[in-house]
């Protein structure tokens, strides 16, 4: 597999800033929904709330899982929805992806297929922990590969790992499970690489920071169903769909948010227990 790359130049002040879309699970069919919220309603909320928001983003990161039906339509419609923010989208698949039809769809209405971003003093790495049609994450050694090799062609460059999969533990019984199983590999690869200075990811539909000795692990919420936090069993929240705003700074640092929608607009099936 061929890994590409872009390079992109920021503005004075150096910081390269980012929103992050995740888990948006859309249908086919418009009037689909997840547990009993219409993904594509939540997701266009999602991004009514961002253009409302005015913050100034220069790249959308989609974190996996933008299909739950593995149609053609489904990536079409994320494209159409998240186009009118008019920002370049990277994305990585998540477990519940469908990658062949993913990767034309995507390419087909335009979206880059990089997965290495470049900075000023930044770089982002993009990797697919995909493990097909099971819910749980690994990385191949053609991944691990390609983010050792990344990490050591720009070691003067702070960098953010994006991947779908959750490489330590959140505290919940149930997603635990569904993690990244070869969380040691990936942790032996950045060891020597202290420029690494966050893991970004989705697929735990809730909000999550934990700063470790050497890295930040940071989720954002979904933009349709959420799970409780701290919930050993399954179980759904009633907090609302939002999106992670993030600024890279040259210095290193990561100034980060998540802002969500108000209002109790996309509630899903309390008696659900599970999909
Ligand atoms: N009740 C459940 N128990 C365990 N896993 C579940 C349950 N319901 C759904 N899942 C899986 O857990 C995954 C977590 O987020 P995903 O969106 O990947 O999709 C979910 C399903 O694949
Ligand atoms: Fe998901």
């Amino acid at each position: 597999m061929e890994f590409e790359k872009i390079f992109t130049h920021v503005d004075s002040d150096g910081d390269l800033r980012l929103l992050q879309l995740t888990d948006t699970h859309l249908f086919a069919n418009s009037a689909m929904g997840l547990l009993g919220v219409n993904t594509l309603a939540s997701l266009e909320a999602v991004i009514a709330q961002i253009q409302q928001d005015d913050i100034p983003f220069d790249w959308v990161m989609a974190t996996g899982d933008i299909s739950q039906d593995h149609s053609a339509r489904s990536y079409e419609r994320f494209v159409e929805t998240v186009s009118v923010l008019e920002k370049p989208i990277l994305w990585l698949p998540g477990n519940h992806d469908w990658q062949p039809v993913m990767h034309q769809t995507l390419s087909q209405k335009g979206l880059s297929r990089a997965k290495q971003l470049v900075s000023d003093h930044w770089q982002l790495i993009l990797l697919d922990t995909q493990v097909t049609e099971k819910p749980h994450g690994y990385l191949e050694p053609e991944q691990l590969d390609f983010l050792a090799r990344s990490l050591s062609e720009y070691p003067q460059k702070h960098a953010l790992i994006l991947m779908h999969h959750q490489s330590c533990s959140i505290g919940c019984n149930w997603l635990d499970q569904h993690n990244l199983k070869n969380a040691d590999a990936f942790h032996e690869v950045i060891a020597p690489h202290p420029q690494v200075k966050a893991v970004l990811f989705g697929h735990i539909h809730q909000n999550f920071e934990y700063q470790s000795a050497q890295l930040a692990y940071i989720a954002s919420p979904s933009t349709c169903i959420q799970f409780l936090p701290l919930s050993k069993e399954f179980a759904l929240d009633r907090q609302q769909p939002g999106y992670r705003y993030l600024k890279l700074r040259a210095n290193g640092e990561i100034h980060s948010r998540v802002r969500r929608l108000a209002g109790q607009q996309f509630l899903p099936d309390a008696q659900s227990q599970g999909y």
